[in-house]
């Protein structure tokens, strides 16, 4: 008997064509992940933290919420590499409210999916405290998630629970990327 093959449901090597933001609040492991999706697929990482006003920095150093007048030439320098990008690539930006990640959708040529991190707050005020070398404060978490509006449902978005280890958040992240 010869038992035909299904399709695979979804195949964690099928590559998304288009560029793909690793969004989320400080410390659900936006650097950590975006990195295992960019070496998965190899494309180039980009750390969005790299592309922000000095200012920024202070402010946030000094723990003090950034404004969206202070995000939006962030989100703007994104959009660029974004949109500058002769392929696709993987950034990480916490892309908080809706507004911003239409923004950074309007600014990727070939389609732009959305990995979204979560995990509970104790977790990952938990995460934080423990890395070193860090600019962001563990005090400034509360206002992250308090700013955040969830993008469960919006196009080309995947939703990936953090409170695993990392090599299977990646792994998750991969396989929802496959099914878009
Ligand atoms: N399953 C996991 N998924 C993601 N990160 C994890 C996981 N387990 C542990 N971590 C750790 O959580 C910490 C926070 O991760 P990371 O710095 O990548 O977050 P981030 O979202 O980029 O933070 P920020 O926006 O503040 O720069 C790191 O020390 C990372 O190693
Ligand atoms: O949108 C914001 O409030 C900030 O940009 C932060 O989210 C940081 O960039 C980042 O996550 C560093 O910890």
């Amino acid at each position: 008997m010869i038992i035909k093959s299904t399709p695979e449901v979804s195949d964690p090597l099928r590559r998304f064509p288009g560029s793909i933001v690793v969004m989320g609040v400080s410390g659900s492991g936006k650097s950590s992940v975006g990195e295992g999706i960019a070496r998965a697929y190899g494309y180039p990482f980009i750390e969005g933290d790299a592309l922000h006003p000095p200012e920024n920095i202070r402010k946030m150093s000094e723990g003090i919420p950034l404004t969206d007048d202070d995000r939006w030439p962030w989100l703007t320098a994104i959009g660029e590499r974004l949109s500058s990008s002769d392929g696709p690539v993987v950034v990480t930006c916490s892309a908080l409210k809706r507004s911003y990640r239409q923004k950074l959708r309007e600014s990727a040529p070939n389609g732009l999916a959305i990995v979204y991190l979560h995990g509970s707050e104790a977790l990952l005020s938990e995460r934080m405290r423990h890395r070193t070398g860090h600019f962001m404060p563990t005090s400034l978490l509360k206002t992250q998630l308090a700013t955040l509006e969830d993008p469960t449902g919006e196009e080309n978005t995947v939703a990936v629970d953090v409170g695993q280890p990392l090599e299977d958040t990646v792994r998750e992240a991969l396989t929802g990327l496959g099914r878009l």
